[in-house]
């Protein structure tokens, strides 16, 4: 019976907020446009020209996220953050590299403080 009123109540909440797993979503569509028609789609456009020009926009689009934020404008933050992962996303799909080789880096960095990491470094 809890269980049911537990389900009843999440219900309330209305619909779920998007979480990271769009990111892994994300990562998938970009793979499957490995070989795609540059003419109707940007991310196999990228990947026909290559990673320098990938790189270059995940830097460009950091710069834009980092003016964002210089200026204090949350929601065009957002958006240039969007943008920021998204191309990271074609670069690491452009590499060969699984998301899930980064997410376990950040899950093993868990709990452990960049201070004493840092000072673990140099010892
Ligand atoms: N998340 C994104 C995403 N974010 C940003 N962008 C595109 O990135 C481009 C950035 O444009 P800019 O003006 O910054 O740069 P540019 O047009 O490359 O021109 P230059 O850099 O050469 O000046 C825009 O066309 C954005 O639409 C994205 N394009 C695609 N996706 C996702 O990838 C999926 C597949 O998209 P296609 O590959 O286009 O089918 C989409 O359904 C989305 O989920």
């Amino acid at each position: 019976m809890a269980e049911k009123k537990t389900a009843d109540k999440s219900a309330e909440k209305g619909p779920a907020l998007p979480s990271a797993e769009v990111l892994d979503r994300l990562f998938v569509t970009v793979q499957a446009r490995k070989g795609a028609d540059p003419e109707t789609s940007y991310t196999a456009k990228l990947f026909s020209r290559g990673t320098a020009k990938i790189a270059q926009k995940v830097g460009e689009e950091a710069v834009e996220a980092i003016l964002e934020a210089v200026r204090g404008d949350k929601t065009a933050l957002a958006a240039e953050s969007a943008d920021l992962l998204y191309h990271l996303l074609v670069l690491w799909a452009d590499l060969g590299l699984d998301p899930a080789e980064v997410w376990t880096r950040l899950a093993q960095r868990e709990g452990i403080s960049g201070i004493d990491e840092k000072k673990s470094r140099k010892s």
